[in-house]
């Protein structure tokens, strides 16, 4: 099937014929539960593994691995295994060759690969992304692999200095702010806020390890993120399988689909934005919330209640009372939500020149090139650390290799760029205020547009 789905789907009836060597979505099958009411992680997750039918094993291109033991033993953590598999009927396992071939560039986890075989995958994979030995994302990635032998590992030491600097911002504003209940301060301790999560983002991407607790500290969770941001948004950007897109619906809609969204969703979004960007943190928790009930499953971990350190530590340092507490924090909280969500959403995927679900491209597209033509970069970042770290920056390179620190990504721009140019795939980048404008074009665009390498 060329541009159409298996399974359910909705009307495509607007979309322009795209031909046989031309698609409009990565995926054969239009996502299980991708319309559910809650848009929840488990949601994604039963979905993509009721579509991937992996026999109730591992996939990755075309055969299938049993990874129940080697789970406790993961060098990145357990966690990764686990969530990639979990029964669902009689449709089990998921393909994880994107997220296993984007996570480890040295050879060790390929050549251990092995031993977990049990047999070739008897249906072809739903995703069309393709990994050939000689295409552009192999050949980058042993460039970057060669290229991180040489490299100087001592700047990752200063990702980790920001962010516990960060933390302490966050602490010390916070406490100011009731003390002097100002909520001047309070501003202030919200910016710090949305850095110290953005920050936190580079470390809950890399190994289990500290920082990416950091994440936690105004309800999100590094946990649910590693599956919305890590396994959904960074693998299958701006398509039908990417949660950042599918969470903001309906209210929020990016995908150029015209039978999918009216006028007020087009151009009323422009004015409702910023209430939704202030709604993100506070919302990501109620919708743990309701889940834990409406499922009877605890969706709560240990690490959830991170989010009240921050009003912990107003209160062990104020004599002011509860309410005055309650208050700045909630305020903290809706601007930290604020800020995070307008840097999030213009940090480089929803642009009309990005290429989304229901353009044209091609079947068979290699997945680095697919990566490259969803983003545009915002500028104005580059050469230093902090900026970087705290707005998503240095777009292209992180999305590729997330498991590299943005601190030595500097070091690899130009393995990258000769790369991309042999391959005919160029960065394009943007300043603050186009690419928030480009957001607005992007929600109120309908018009499909043809891939253009
Ligand atoms: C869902 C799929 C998987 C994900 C998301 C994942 C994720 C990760 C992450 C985040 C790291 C740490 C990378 C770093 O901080 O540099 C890692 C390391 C590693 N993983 Fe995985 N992994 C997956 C599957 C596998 C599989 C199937 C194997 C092998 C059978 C494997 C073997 C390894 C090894 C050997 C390392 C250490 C890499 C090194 O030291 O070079 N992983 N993985």
């Amino acid at each position: 099937m060329a541009d159409g789905f298996e399974g359910k789907s909705p009307n495509l009836s607007a979309r322009p014929a795209a031909g046989p060597s031309y698609t409009t979505d990565i995926t054969h099958r239009y996502p299980t539960f991708r319309d559910e009411p809650f848009k929840t992680v488990h949601n994604w997750l039963d979905g993509k593994r009721y579509d991937d039918g992996a026999e109730g094993l591992w996939r990755i291109n075309d055969a299938l691995y049993d990874l129940e033991d080697f789970a406790r033993t993961h060098p990145g953590g357990a966690e990764w295994i686990h969530l990639t598999k979990v029964t669902i009927g009689d449709r089990a396992g998921t393909d994880i060759t994107e997220a296993f071939e984007t996570h480890h560039i040295g050879r060790r986890a390929e050549l251990l690969l092995p031993k977990f075989f049990v047999r070739r995958a008897t249906q072809p994979r739903n995703c069309r992304l393709t990994f050939h030995e000689h295409g552009f994302y192999r050949t980058l990635k042993r460039r970057i692999r060669e290229q991180l032998g040489r490299m100087d590992p001592a700047p990752k030491e200063h990702s980790r200095r920001i962010v516990d600097g960060l933390l302490v911002c966050v602490l010390l504003t916070a406490c100011l702010a009731v003390r002097l209940q100002s909520y001047a301060i309070g501003l202030l301790c919200a910016i710090c806020v949305s850095a110290t999560v953005i920050a936190a983002h580079n470390f809950l991407h890399q190994r289990d390890n500290w920082r990416m607790y950091a994440f936690n500290i105004a309800f999100l969770s590094y946990r649910e993120w590693r599956v919305s941001h890590v396994m959904s948004h960074h693998l299958f950007p701006n398509s039908l399988l990417d949660m950042e897109i599918s969470a903001f619906e309906p209210f929020l809609c990016y995908l150029p689909w015209a039978d999918l969204k009216n006028s007020f969703q087009r151009y009323g979004s422009w004015f409702y934005e910023p209430f939704i960007c202030g709604s993100i943190f506070l919302s990501e928790y109620l919708k743990r919330l309701m889940d834990s009930f409406s499922q009877g499953k605890n969706r709560f971990h240990l690490d959830d209640l991170i989010p009240f350190l921050m009003p912990a530590v107003m209160y062990a340092t104020n004599p002011a009372s509860i309410g005055v507490i309650l208050q700045m924090w909630l305020f903290v909280v809706l601007m930290g939500s604020f800020f995070f969500g307008m840097i999030g959403l213009t940090a480089g995927h929803h642009h009309p020149k990005a290429l989304h679900s229901g353009d044209l491209f091609p079947n068979d597209m290699d997945f680095g090139l697919y990566q490259m033509a969803t983003i545009v970069e915002r500028k104005g970042v580059e050469g230093s650390l902090l900026k970087v770290l705290t707005t998503f920056g240095d777009h292209y390179l992180h999305h590729l290799f997330p498991t590299l620190d943005h601190a030595i990504l500097p070091q690899l721009n130009d393995v990258f760029l000769a790369t991309c140019e042999e391959f005919g795939a160029g960065k394009r980048l943007s300043s603050w205020f186009s690419q928030y404008i480009a957001q607005n074009l992007q929600l109120a665009r309908v018009r499909a547009k043809k891939y253009q390498s």
